[in-house]
């Protein structure tokens, strides 16, 4: 354990900067007893806080928590208006046509459209469709009702929107705590609001790792692909993060270290990193966190594929999420500390784990808890192939993750899952 690392017995949510000479110690007993899968997914939710409410335009509110109940600013309608185009009318046919607004009397009418402010004295508007210009003994103009119209219409009130039909003044319209869809926001315009509180949302740094990766065509050999950068943001904000920045790291400290500075044009909450989680020689990320007076909140985890996922925490209270190179690695990794750490910090409930019954026998093995990609055959979590930590086939396939214990499984044995925040 690096100096800094936070023992796997320490409280929750304490960072404790080792001490000097105790390092070797802890060193030792936290590779002999790294967190199980399940706490170190506990450890990630309770080692957050939630971010600071704040509002935001209502253009910029879709997707965001809301931090206080929203009331309307006035009765909506704020005014009685028109649900149709035609006239507003007082009183039986023939009417008289008076001045559009002007207030009417009865046997007046008033051209008016849909959603017009129905003029004061009118007690009923008729459809266009309903009514035709006549005209009198004197040639006067005159509404009367037209063939297409129905017997005694309209009647009082008919095709006017009273004013707070839909709401009053103050009336309560969302809740605290919902994720505001499209509808509410504009329910909220509709209130007289320009802008909504809202919970905090994360925001989010992805650096990408790896002198041999590359981000287009086919590689040659001794290069590989970028599995991350084409996603990651998409999943991190299926998450409940807003991803601000992505950087390359090369594999060495100094590119590492500004990677992992702090960025005031745009800063992150979060930085997520792919690659680099090892001790090899081209591995830096444990080192530039050290470095910059980090703590390890969870070094590494009893898993496998991501038994090298880590996250930190630096001096200026940014997270990090190393998640290992191996892409299987990294998703797994990535809903197993990413995913309570950005609900938490975005104020979202914990994500939750699931039960599935295993759909096929698996053998004992040495080793720690797996997480394997499986796939719903009739109401069975199936095991997928092509699961080794560098494939994206098995997960590609998969509904979800379920964590099978070194023990194996039996057939239709119950086993804890992770949902995939796409599924
Ligand atoms: N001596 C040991 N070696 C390794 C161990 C170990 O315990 N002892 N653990 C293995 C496991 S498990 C994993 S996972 C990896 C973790 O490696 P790193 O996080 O340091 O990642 P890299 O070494 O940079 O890369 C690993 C692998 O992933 C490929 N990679 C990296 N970035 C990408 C990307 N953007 N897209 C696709 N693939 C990527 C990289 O080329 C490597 O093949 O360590 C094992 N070794
Ligand atoms: O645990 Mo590694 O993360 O298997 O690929």
């Amino acid at each position: 354990m690096a100096a800094g690392e936070v023992a796997r017995d320490a409280p929750e949510g304490v960072a404790q900067a080792t001490a000097a000479e105790g390092v070797a110690a802890q060193a030792a007993k936290s590779r002999a007893l790294p967190l199980t899968w399940i706490e170190a997914r506990d450890h990630a939710w309770s080692v957050a806080r939630p971010l600071a409410a704040h509002t935001v335009p209502l253009a910029l509110a879709v997707g965001r928590i809301l931090a206080a109940d929203v009331v309307s600013c006035h009765a909506m309608p704020h005014y009685a208006s028109s649900a149709m185009d035609g006239w507003a009318v007082a009183g039986s046919p023939p009417w008289i046509l008076a001045e559009k607004g002007s207030r009417i009397t009865p046997g007046q009418a008033a051209p008016i459209v849909t959603g017009g402010l129905i003029p004061p004295g009118a007690k009923a508007v008729l459809r266009s469709e309903s009514g035709e210009i006549s005209t009198d003994e004197d040639s006067l103009p005159i509404l009367v009702r037209g063939a297409g119209a129905r017997p005694g219409e309209p009647k009082n009130g008919q095709h006017i929107r009273p004013a707070g039909q839909e709401a009053a003044e103050a009336e309560l319209l969302i809740k605290a705590g919902v994720m505001l869809n499209p509808a509410h926001v504009s329910l909220a315009a509709l209130g007289g609001l320009d802008e909504l509180p809202v919970m905090g949302r994360p925001a989010v740094k992805i650096v990408l790792t790896g002198d041999e990766v590359v981000s287009a065509g086919v590689p040659e050999p001794g290069f590989v692909r970028d599995a991350f950068s084409p996603q990651l943001g998409a999943v991190l904000s299926l998450l409940g993060g807003t991803v601000v920045g992505l950087q390359r790291a090369a594999d060495n400290l100094v590119s590492m270290l500004d990677a992992l500075a702090d960025d005031e044009e745009d800063p992150a909450d979060v930085v997520i990193t792919t690659g680099a989680t090892g001790h090899s020689s081209a591995d830096f990320l444990r080192a530039a966190i050290t470095a910059m007076g980090g703590i390890f909140h969870v070094p590494q985890i009893a898993m496998r594929p991501g038994h090298p996922t880590l996250l930190a925490e630096l001096p200026d209270g940014r997270f990090i999420v190393g998640l290992p190179g191996n892409p299987l690695a990294a998703m797994v990794g990535l809903m197993t500390l990413g995913a309570p750490l950005l609900a938490r910090l975005g104020s979202m409930a914990k994500p939750a784990l699931t039960e599935v019954r295993c759909g096929a026998p698996i053998k004992e093995f040495h080793g720690p808890t797996r997480l394997m990609p499986y796939r719903l055959v009739y109401g069975l979590a199936s095991p997928c192939a092509h699961t080794d930590s560098a494939m994206m086939r098995g997960l590609a396939a998969a509904d979800g993750l379920m964590a099978v214990l070194p023990h194996g499984a039996k057939m239709g044995e119950s086993l804890p899952a992770m949902h995939l925040p796409w599924k």
